[in-house]
């Protein structure tokens, strides 16, 4: 066998789908419980080269040890019901605990859970998962410059958001050449599920600052702008007399970032899920013109995939 000069050029390992639940029950008898439902990746950096090139297993935090560490975190950290610092909290964590490693990267998918009404009333500890859509943080914590200058990138968002107009939605006006079937249409179905991320701009922290509750300035922010983001979505999908899946996906971008001043910029993926118009012309029944068009068959594939970033300047 010939020899081959290889390097080691990248390496991050970590644990992934780890299912946590968590119940906060209430400080006060006849209080309401929370109950939170994450997947949680944490992933590390560091000097792990040689557990790779040297089978040298020295040095590697077991994955399974990562895994214990999200179920404690989960039970004893202050910032568990806010995603996003619960990550910097864990993240933080294993960049002090362990001095080899550089980086920390948790990314948080938070399931649905709404309390069910009952005769109007939100119920203390019933609830219901109203919805696929998630909110999401992907949190990096660089530790290098040391336990009280701790570097945090945070990008959250909303996954699997699905929303659906029956008008107000038109695409008119594209290239035209020998490969273009698609006809010019004024009226018709918008259909998406949403993908957004947002980014923060966010100071320097201190280790010890985390860990001891500090920082609830960011801790609402953080939910403020996550609850701003969806709804300027859903107001902006709605209320747009769309032109194009891109033109609304900027209008609804540059709304997030006018809106909310810590996001820094905003993405987008939209599959644009089609609708096509049923033709029925066999029955004798109009269907295939726009203005006639009322059944339609879904076609989950092929589907526009549209995205964009939009950021501040
Ligand atoms: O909003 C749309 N954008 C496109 O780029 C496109 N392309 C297409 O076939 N339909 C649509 N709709």
């Amino acid at each position: 066998m010939s020899e081959v000069n290889v390097t080691l050029s990248a390496n991050r390992y970590g644990k992934d789908l780890v299912r946590v639940f968590r119940v906060i029950r209430p400080t006060t008898p006849g209080g309401k419980q929370i109950v939170l439902e994450y997947n949680v990746r944490l992933m590390l950096e560091g000097d792990f080269g040689t557990s790779y090139t040297q089978a040298d297993n020295s040095k590697v935090v077991a994955t399974d040890t990562m895994k214990n560490t999200v179920y404690v975190f989960a039970k004893t950290s202050p910032h568990v019901a806010t995603p996003e610092l619960f990550a910097i909290h864990l993240a933080s964590h294993m960049v002090t605990q362990y001095a080899h490693v550089t980086k920390a990267f948790v990314d948080i998918e938070s399931l649905k859970w709404s309390r069910i009404p009952v005769q109007g009333v939100e119920h203390k500890h019933s609830f219901v998962r109203d919805g696929e859509e998630k909110r999401t943080t992907s949190v990096e914590v660089d530790g290098t410059q040391g336990k009280d200058k701790l570097a945090a990138k945070v990008t959250s968002g909303i996954k699997d958001l699905l929303v659906l107009k029956s008008s107000g939605s038109a695409f008119e006006n594209f290239l035209r050449d020998e490969y273009t079937t698609l006809v010019d249409v004024s009226d018709r179905i918008f259909s998406t599920s949403v993908d957004l991320t947002y980014t923060f701009a966010l100071p320097a922290l201190s280790f010890s600052a985390i860990d001891k509750l500090e920082g609830l300035d960011i801790e609402a922010q953080f939910n403020r702008v996550s609850s701003s983001a969806k709804e300027t979505t859903l107001e902006v999908f709605a209320t747009d007399e769309s032109a194009s899946v891109q033109a609304t996906l900027y209008k609804m971008a540059t709304d997030i970032i006018r809106k909310n001043p810590s996001v820094g910029s905003v993405a987008y993926k939209l599959p644009n899920k089609h609708y096509i118009p049923v033709d029925l012309s066999y029955m004798k029944l109009n269907n295939t013109k726009p203005e006639d068009a009322e059944v339609f068959c879904p076609v989950a594939a092929p589907s526009g995939y549209i995205t964009a970033t939009v950021t501040r300047v």
